[in-house]
């Protein structure tokens, strides 16, 4: 087994989209085709270049390398381990991952999810009994290579076995009951061929990420992982093994790989407790993630040095490391000049993260400036209900005289490069702020227009005003702060800034009044207004830590209450409050699940429960498998749910809880993130399926989620679509 000491300060992986989105700009154009593949792959090699000599220059001893990815982390792990289903598989390594997260020749692309409790979506491995394993050492070995012509030596970064096959899913067709675990041994013989590839290349450390270790696992699971890492600690030809895990806690995974023969484990000790002092650990390596790799704060390097003296009593060596990688979080601090003088002393973004890891590990780290009091009432009222749904149902029914299966859409309608690029004038003060409206007032009114025209039952203004739906809304509320060019990668080429929340929060003035106000003047049908509810605020901003979250949420939860208010004060009938991230916050562990459904809950409450009975309430979910939430969907007390379906196959209708939901709910019937337009006869099929599930009476017609990354020749073909399925299940 190679002897080279672990390196005292690392990181678990950085940032890739680049410093100012050069990898998203190289993705774009090569798909449309205004570049080629050599450009790519040249905009890729800078990047890395780039990073690899910003480490070196910021004194970190252990940089990492195949951190990169031209698309997604999990699909390159696929493609490392010769998995990715072969209906995608291309001339090129690159050409197949755009396939299979993108779609092609007709092609859906693989289901798209989040990364556990992150912002950030990874394309779904298809695991299936026939699936053939074959080892590509290529992308690791030649990203190894890459650093070595800079004369640094990396440690390459493999998602591990066990949550590659636990993240992924049975591919069509498998038997019932079979996992994609089932198939370890085979994976572990591909993962033995990739170890030895990067032995042979002399590669001292190799780090293996194993995040779904730190969720509830079964026995069953927690005996796999021993027998993984038996197996691959067994080799004779590898490189030193470390096994990463992030996102909290080991708990009752840390023994397993206490006693299995691996030389190194991470531990995230911003979100888990210190380990326990198990007599596995004192021989190995712990590597020690004090910095926090999922926010923007700087680390109180007292408490940091504290926690790495305890540890220090339990492990062989203790390195300082980043709790998880830094792909979470913006670049740098230090191309924002328009923070607040008073927040940036306690702000550190990616290149501040690895400055504080280093000085962790040489002692030299400095204080931190304290946050501000906060001003503003900390404790949530009681949670207030509406009057009993059969009355408000009443009610509205009155009021909107809406048909059977009524059609909508989930908000926002293409962001077209006119609009992103007049935004980006606006704030660069080429474009003046009159000009600016006048483009979205036209946008507003061909968005209505389109939308009468095909004949659509409750229509939206579309949100061409907003750059992002927490964003948006974090620029127009007080005790938020938006960056420049803080950019964090959504998924493939898309971004987004999350703000910080870092004051207490209020709204000084209406915000979304005026827009939706004008769309309704332009119309005699329904016009919904649209909020972002106060879960998905939290959960996309970067979010001050002096208060607990249920305190913060509870703030923002009064601000958009007095959104609502004032949007049917101003005559809006059906206001949806969108909450896409509740299901993103579930704890990974099922014990404290409770805690965190009855505060999300409570804040949508706060947030909607002023609605007299006439006013509409729809709520919109997506991204994820609500499932898993559907009581706590319930609880929302919402008068209207949409909710990702047509990406996961109408699965969603199967749920009991489903069929028991009394209240309105739109399954989407048209997949928004694929090119692809769905027939009529299609939407008529997944709208049977949705009638045979649910009373007709209930069941609404509208899309998985919003149109904002569609473009118009697509959306209009498929929402006439939409309607005509409608129109066709209403005539019988
Ligand atoms: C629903 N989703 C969202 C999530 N998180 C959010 N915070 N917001 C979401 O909507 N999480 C789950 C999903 C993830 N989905 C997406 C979907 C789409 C995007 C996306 O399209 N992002 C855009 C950036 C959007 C933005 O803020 N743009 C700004 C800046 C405009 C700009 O860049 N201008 C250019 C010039 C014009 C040009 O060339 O385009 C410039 O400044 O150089 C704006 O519109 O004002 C993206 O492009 O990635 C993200 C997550
Ligand atoms: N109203 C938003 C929700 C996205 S999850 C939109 O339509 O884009
Ligand atoms: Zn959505």
């Amino acid at each position: 087994m190679p002897t080279t000491p672990f390196p005292d300060s690392t990181i678990l992986g950085y940032p890739r989209i680049g410093p100012r989105r050069e990898l998203k700009r190289a993705l774009e154009s090569y798909w449309d085709g205004r570049s080629g593949l050599a450009e790519l792959r040249a905009t890729g090699r800078r990047l890395r270049a780039d990073t690899w000599t910003d480490l070196r220059r910021r004194g970190l001893a252990g940089p990492v390398s195949n951190t990169f990815s031209s698309y997604d982390q999990v699909l390159d792990a696929a493609l490392a381990l010769g998995a990715v289903p072969a209906r995608y598989v291309r001339d090129t390594p690159e050409d197949t991952v755009f396939a299979a997260a993108r779609g092609a020749d007709g092609l859906p692309p693989l289901r798209m999810t989040k990364w556990f409790d992150t912002n950030y979506h990874y394309l779904v491995p298809e695991i299936g009994p026939d699936t053939t394993f074959r080892a590509d050492p290529g992308k690791p070995v030649a990203e190894v290579r890459e650093a070595r012509e800079l004369g640094i030596e990396t440690r390459p970064v493999l998602l591990g076995p066990v949550t590659f096959l636990l993240l992924a899913e049975a591919a069509p067709g498998a038997p019932d009951g079979f996992a994609p675990l089932d198939r370890l041994p085979d994976v572990l013989t591909a993962y033995e061929e990739l170890l030895g590839a990067l032995a042979d290349e002399g590669v001292a450390w190799v780090q293996l990420d194993e995040p779904a270790l730190v969720a509830d696992r079964t026995p069953a699971e927690l005996a796999a992982t021993a027998a993984a890492y038996e197996r691959l600690g067994g080799l004779t030809r590898r490189p030193a093994l470390f096994v990463a895990s992030y996102f909290g806690g080991l708990g009752e995974a840390l023994p397993v790989l206490a006693d299995s023969p691996v030389e190194a484990i991470g531990v995230d000790l911003v979100r888990g407790d210190v380990p326990e002092a198990l007599p596995g650990l004192r021989d190995k390596v712990l590597v020690a993630g004090v910095v926090s790799g999922r926010d923007v704060w700087r680390t109180d390097p007292v408490a940091a040095t504290a926690l790495l003296d305890r540890v220090r009593g339990i492990a062989g060596q203790v390195a300082v490391a980043t709790s998880c990688s830094l792909l979470h979080v913006p670049y740098d601090l230090a191309v924002e000049p328009d923070l607040p003088a008073e927040l940036t002393g306690r702000l550190a973004f990616a290149a501040q993260k690895v400055d504080e890891v280093v000085a962790l590990a040489a002692g030299t780290a400095g204080s931190v400036p304290a946050a501000p009091t906060p001003t503003r009432p900390v404790e949530p009222p009681p949670v207030v209900s509406r009057a009993p749904y059969a009355v408000r149902a009443a009610a509205q029914a009155a009021r909107l005289g809406l048909p059977e299966l009524p059609v909508t859409t989930i908000g926002s309608f293409p962001q077209t490069a006119e609009l992103r690029t007049t935004r980006a004038d606006l704030a660069a003060g080429r474009v003046g702020a009159a000009e600016y409206d006048g483009l979205i007032r036209a946008e507003i009114e061909r968005v209505v227009r389109l939308q009468e025209r095909l004949g659509v039952d409750v229509l939206v203004h579309g949100e061409p005003e907003r750059n992002d739906m927490v964003q948006y809304f974090a620029e127009h509320l007080d005790g938020f702060a938006v960056t420049r060019h803080g950019w964090v990668q959504s998924y493939g080429s898309r971004c987004t800034r999350p703000p910080i929340l870092h004051g207490d929060v209020r709204r000084a003035a209406p915000i979304t009044v005026g827009w939706s106000t004008y769309a309704q003047s332009l119309t005699d049908r329904p016009v919904k207004g649209m909020l972002t509810g106060p879960v998905t605020i939290v959960a996309w901003s970067f979010v001050r830590t002096d208060l607990p979250l249920p305190a913060v949420v509870h703030q923002v939860a009064d601000a958009i209450r007095g959104e609502v208010a004032d949007l049917e004060a101003a005559g809006i009938g059906i206001v949806q409050v969108d909450e896409p991230a509740l299901r993103e916050l579930l704890p990974l562990r099922g014990a404290e699940r409770a805690a965190y459904l009855d505060w999300a809950v409570a804040a949508y409450r706060q947030a909607t429960s002023g609605a007299g009975d006439a006013t509409q309430i729809h709520t919109h979910l997506c991204y994820s498998d609500a499932d898993e939430i559907l009581t706590a969907i319930d609880a929302l007390d919402a008068d209207v749910t949409s909710i990702e379906s047509a990406r996961s196959h109408g699965r969603i209708l199967g749920e009991p809880a489903v069929r028991d939901f009394a209240r309105g709910l739109g399954p989407g019937v048209y997949d928004i993130h694929s090119r692809r337009v769905p027939s009529t006869d299609e939407i008529v099929a997944q709208l049977r399926a949705a009638t045979t599930a649910l009373p007709t009476g209930r069941v609404w017609v509208n899309p998985d989620c919003g149109l904002k990354t569609r473009a118009y020749p697509e959306v209009t073909a498929a929402l006439t679509n939409l309607v005509a399925a409608a129109r066709t299940l209403r005539a019988g």
